[in-house]
């Protein structure tokens, strides 16, 4: 199995002011605000991946960094074997094609003023993907693979519906020939049948192409459907991981399974089924940082910070929890 990202402790901490004077003439020590703490994930080539976690628990600084567009603060973050740091500017083009990113604004992330035709040339000139002769025959075919009429290609963004601007992203996404496709939420915001159309599109381009795909939601019904692994995130760290199917069937973490009750789309009525407070991510508590809001915390869960860890070697699943569910 070869690894293609490999995560270890990974931190990223953003400056946000600075604290309170602690006497007339002292300085005031600067605020950090945690996005990232001690992330550990591992995803090899083909796997599909769903990172699923209520707004902020730190899913699109995570994807950030996995594109190389902010570094980590501290850990390892590692692509190919390679730390990121270290890629040079060779490394760092192969990089930008092999891991091609899908929008979640789709119509924003495209120049209003070109046509479909050009959005789609500007990958195929910037990576070399063909000779000039060919690249009608590039932009047809890619329209065709995202199931676009190649007519399309004389349109202007402005001129296409909703659904068909998320094709023509998920057809720039693939004019590098990549191995890799990042999306964030990319069906949001869509009606239920052009979203379902756009889930089989990715997932059949996936196993068709056995690209590999990691993909930020909110919606687990959609994380089942699109991804073999899911990694649930709260707090700047990944509490759960492991494959969808078994995850989803008998979770280990008090807060997946607060997911999966508030199942499919969980953000507002989680709110409404757990109590207790989110702590701030300026300032972590000591311990488990779910205890505040776990149903099941013990003496022990304030004291103690679970790291994410496999309980046996033959486990699939990796849980941080002093006291996981089902055991
Ligand atoms: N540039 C930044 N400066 C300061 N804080 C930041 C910055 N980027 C992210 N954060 C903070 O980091 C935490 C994680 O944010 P992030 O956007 O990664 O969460 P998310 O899970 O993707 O949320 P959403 O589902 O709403 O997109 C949040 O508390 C956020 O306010």
């Amino acid at each position: 199995m070869s690894l293609l990202f490999e995560m270890h402790d990974v931190e990223k901490s953003y400056a946000v002011g600075h604290g309170p004077r602690t006497s007339l003439f002292g300085r005031r020590a600067p605020r950090r605000l945690k996005a990232l703490d001690g992330v550990r994930l591992d995803i090899a080539a083909g796997d599909s991946v769903a990172l699923v976690g209520e707004s902020g628990s730190g899913k699109s600084t995570l994807v950030r960094l996995m594109l190389g567009l902010e570094p980590p603060s501290d850990g390892r973050l590692r692509y190919r074997q390679a730390e990121f740091g270290t890629l040079d500017a060779a490394g760092r083009q192969r990089f930008a094609r092999e891991v091609a990113f899908i929008y979640q604004n789709a119509r924003g992330s495209m120049n209003p003023r070109l046509r479909v035709r050009d959005i789609l040339i500007e990958p195929l000139r910037l990576y070399k993907i063909c000779p000039p002769a060919d690249e009608a025959a590039r932009v047809a075919a890619l329209l065709q693979r995202v199931g676009l009429s190649a007519a399309l290609a004389d349109r202007f963004p402005a001129e296409l519906s909703g659904g068909q601007v998320r094709r023509v992203a998920v057809a720039r996404a693939l004019a590098g020939e990549p191995t890799t496709l990042v999306a964030d939420e990319s069906v949001a915001g869509l009606d239920v049948s052009v979203q379902a159309q756009l889930l089989n599109l990715l997932r059949d381009l996936c196993r068709d192409m056995g690209l590999t795909l990691v993909f930020i939601t909110h919606d687990l019904g959609v994380a089942s459907y699109l991804c073999q692994r899911v990694a649930v995130m709260y707090l700047g760290r990944i509490v759960e991981e492991g494959p969808t199917a078994e995850v989803m069937a008998r979770p280990l973490h008090p807060y997946t399974r607060a997911l999966m009750q508030a199942f499919p789309s969980f953000e507002r009525p989680l709110k409404a089924s757990l109590a207790g407070e989110i702590p701030s991510p300026i300032d972590l508590p000591q311990g488990c940082r779910f205890a505040s809001r776990c149903p099941d915390v013990r003496a022990a869960c304030r004291l103690e910070d679970p790291v994410l860890t496999r309980r046996t070697d033959a486990d699939t699943r990796t849980v941080a929890c002093l006291f996981p569910l089902n055991d």
